[in-house]
């Protein structure tokens, strides 16, 4: 039965229970990625002779966030009906299916996740993508920045997303092309920070395939690449927030996630001295800098979000559909028609003092490491971000901290953390007065791990910025994403 957009069958009665029907499924059309006359796998075999059979290829969902493709084979009185059916439903399709994308610019990074990226790709990715007769350009990367490079300086047109299989460093790579692109081509300059950045139209697709896939996590609620293939295929968009960070009026960098200095910079320093090692080499360095138990001096100011919409600890989640962030949308409109963007003539807080981290996230970077991320309250698309401020603590008082990243206690709850949702941020370093000074700061630990140096550098993203005087402001959905956000409540 097809009624109100949604396909619904019952399965026949069962033999092992005489007298009983089987269950009725039901399949919004929107989720049904292609429909065929015949019996599946065997349509091709048997394409010459009309078959009373057709197969609706659909979405199934085998947990919270995990879909797979199920193909369901109805058998029909006539060859006519049959033809029938399948015409109907791919007209159906056809008419709400405005925003599927029918042709992808595809990277695939060889050597991402320790180079499985290029058959996932041709073993699960591009037989769903021609089932749901896609088109698509492939390019397999041969340097690091080929994936952004050919964004910049290639035509476009012709496509309705770029996809990368790879880790979030290909995403890093897909996020800076197109918001470079779009800039260059609005006639926008990059590096005004009271610039509006005009939003890129190109979708985003990531088919997880890298050794950190955090943004995957943080939009889709899981890592698989067939879930993520099944987002783009039907054409689902999440808007997304970028935050960009500027360095004495340069930009530096942009990003989706985590923006850290202080705790989170010197781990992502300290690990490249242990490329050799692999993603160990994070837990190393982790495990090294808790040991030194840093503290930076300096001065955070910050602009704080109206908290009448959200605030950080509201113990909400940000899911599919979320509210919150679709009103941001009139709001902040109606904020650009008043000329609201001049923040230097806005209030900025100001806090100063000795801090362990200083970290600034525009969603919640939830990974499968810790569920609910670095701020589970932030929002995807909402035109802020959440700076988490650890002042001056021991080592054991930040090691509670960070273990409450993956328990259900709330990281936030403690005297020495702080956070704020913010719109703006800037950073300014405060020179310590002797190096002696600094190694005088720390005990034992510190000794052995090699003294706290005068600043620390910024984590953004993965990527270290080798500066240590940062300003960060959020632009409100300046990109899409081939994903909806997590399915789910938005109550924690
Ligand atoms: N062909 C290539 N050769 C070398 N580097 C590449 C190539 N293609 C992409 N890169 C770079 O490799 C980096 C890591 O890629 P990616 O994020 O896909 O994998 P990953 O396994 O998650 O890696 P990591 O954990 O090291 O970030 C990216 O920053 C990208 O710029």
């Amino acid at each position: 039965m097809l009624q109100d957009n949604c396909l619904s069958w019952t399965f026949k009665k069962n033999q092992c229970c005489w007298g009983k029907e089987g269950p009725t499924i039901s399949v919004p059309v929107n989720e049904i990625v292609s429909v065929c006359q015949g019996e599946g796998e065997k349509q091709s075999k048997t394409a010459d002779a009309p078959s009373n059979l057709f197969t609706v290829y659909h979405i199934s969902r085998k947990s919270a966030q995990r879909w797979t493709l199920e193909a369901t084979t109805f058998t029909t009185q006539s060859c006519q009906e049959a033809h029938n059916w399948t015409q109907v439903l791919q007209d159906r399709i056809q008419s709400i299916g405005a925003e599927r994308p029918r042709k992808l610019l595809i990277f695939i990074n060889p050597y991402g996740g320790r180079g499985k990226a290029t058959r996932i790709y041709s073993t699960k990715i591009c037989p769903l993508f021609q089932l749901a007769g896609i088109e698509r350009d492939v390019i397999e990367t041969t340097r690091a920045n080929h994936a952004r490079d050919y964004i910049m300086e290639m035509d476009l047109k012709e496509y309705d997303g770029v996809v990368c299989v790879g880790g979030d460093g290909m995403f890093s790579e897909l996020l800076h092309g197109l918001v470079k692109r779009t800039q260059k081509d609005s006639g926008v300059c990059e590096n005004k920070e009271e610039a509006t950045l005009t939003p890129c139209k190109l979708r985003i697709g990531i088919i997880p395939a890298g050794s950190t896939d955090c943004v995957c996590f943080a939009t889709v609620g899981i890592n698989d690449p067939v879930t993520s293939a099944l987002h783009i295929i039907i054409g689902d968009t999440q808007p997304m927030d970028v935050c960009a960070s500027y360095h004495k009026g340069h930009l530096m960098r942009y990003s989706v996630s985590l923006i850290g200095y202080g705790f989170f910079g010197d781990v992502l320093q300290e690990s490249e001295t242990m490329r050799c090692i692999g993603p160990f080499r994070y837990d190393l360095s982790g495990f090294k800098m808790v040991l030194s138990n840093r503290t930076y001096n300096g001065t955070v100011e910050f602009l704080e979000a109206d908290d009448s919409h959200s605030h950080p600890r509201d113990n909400t989640r940000c899911r599919s559909g979320c509210l919150i962030c679709s009103e941001s949308s009139e709001r902040l409109k109606e904020d650009k028609d008043t000329d609201s963007q001049d923040y230097e003539s806005e209030t900025w807080q100001k806090i100063s003092g000795s801090f362990v981290a200083v970290n600034v996230t525009g969603m919640s970077s939830a990974c499968p490491k810790s569920q609910d991320g670095l701020s589970p309250t932030a929002h995807l698309a909402d035109g802020t971000a959440d700076l988490i401020l650890v002042q001056d603590c021991n080592m054991f008082q930040f090691l509670r901290h960070l273990k409450r990243h993956t328990n259900k206690k709330d990281q936030f709850a403690l005297p020495y953390v702080k956070v704020h949702r913010i719109r703006a941020m800037r950073f300014i370093p405060e020179k310590l007065e002797d190096e002696e000074a600094a190694r005088r700061r720390k005990g034992l630990f510190s000794s052995l791990c090699g003294a706290t140096p005068e600043t620390s550098s910024w984590n953004c993203d993965g990527e270290i910025l080798d500066c240590a005087e940062l300003s960060v402001r959020v632009h409100h959905q300046l990109v899409q994403l081939f994903a909806r956000g997590i399915e789910g409540t938005s109550c924690s």
